[in-house]
């Protein structure tokens, strides 16, 4: 029997007028895939994330989420959004955040709820999975980016989710955090057969657990393996100039093609879980 794919594109095409962002892009997520998205600034890689959750349409082709066209609000997609520190003041505790992608609102009287104990403790298991228990009860905004960064992850795997669109989740993390926030990523994908899109400037901290990358740069993209995209053949091909590709041990650095640096966005990113 042949599997749904939990993410698919076909001929997918972005144009922002005279600008193509991608075009003719064919990619399937399958279940349990884990599938990096690089490419510098300004390729399209929100702007993809933006397409699965419905908030941006196609020029032409097709999107699908679970062999359905996407729309707004898949309770089946969780998404870990570009940072955004949480304004000073926020009325949230770290667990009331997390408990937020459980349940959708911390607000009422939740002393009240029969489920209470049973959200309380799949939050405690949460927060211990990102590292977070000990700061469980402080407000979200006296965090540090990292810090909040790794509730959001928390949230996002609450429900466990069949897609998870994970945009640039390693920002503002240490070395450390990185590996451990991406080891737990790939985890979901693999224990809980979650399809995992990860956009991400930070190619090392990923590189052990793809299995694909979609590499978008210039209008154009490359898609298959580590080993076939990230090679100075295939990214010399397409940035369409000499792009090195250098390996120490077991650390890569692209030379010539990606700045790999990051700029802040004049539109919005995706929003937290719908
Ligand atoms: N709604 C829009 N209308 C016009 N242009 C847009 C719109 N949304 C995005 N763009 C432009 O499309 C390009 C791609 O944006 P996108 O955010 O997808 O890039 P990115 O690869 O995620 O970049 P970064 O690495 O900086 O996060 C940018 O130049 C952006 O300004």
């Amino acid at each position: 029997m042949t599997q749904t794919p939990a993410l698919s594109l076909r001929d997918a095409c972005v144009d922002f007028g005279e600008r193509t962002l991608w075009n003719g892009l064919d990619l399937d997520v399958m279940p349990g895939e884990f599938v990096a998205v690089l490419g510098p600034n300004g390729s399209g890689k929100t702007t993809l994330m933006r397409v699965l959750l419905g908030m941006q349409k196609l020029t032409h082709g097709t999107a699908e989420v679970a062999g359905k066209p996407v729309g707004h609000g898949s309770r089946n997609v969780g998404v870990i959004p570009q940072q955004r520190p949480l304004p000073e003041g926020t009325p949230l505790r770290a667990r009331d955040l997390v408990a937020q992608g459980l349940d959708g609102t911390s607000w009422g009287p939740r002393f009240l709820d029969p489920r209470r104990k049973r959200i309380d403790a799949r939050v405690d298991e949460l927060l211990d999975r990102v590292g977070a228990t000990s700061y469980a009860d402080r407000p979200v905004w006296t965090l540090s980016g990292g810090e909040q960064q790794r509730l959001r992850a928390a949230q996002a795997l609450a429900t466990d989710p069949a897609v998870l669109l994970c945009d640039e989740p390693l920002l503002s993390l240490d070395v450390a955090h990185q590996e451990e926030v991406t080891a737990l990523i790939s985890a979901q994908a693999k224990q809980h057969n979650a399809a995992v899109l990860f956009v991400t400037h930070e190619i090392n901290p990923v590189l052990p657990y793809v299995d694909k990358v979609l590499y978008l740069a210039g209008g154009r993209f490359t898609v298959g393996t580590p080993d076939e995209v990230i090679t100075s053949e295939s990214l010399t091909r397409l940035f369409g100039r000499p792009v090195d590709v250098v390996r120490v041990g077991q650390r890569v650095a692209i030379l010539g093609g990606d700045d790999h640096t990051h700029h802040e966005h004049d539109h919005e990113a995706p929003e937290d879980n719908a």
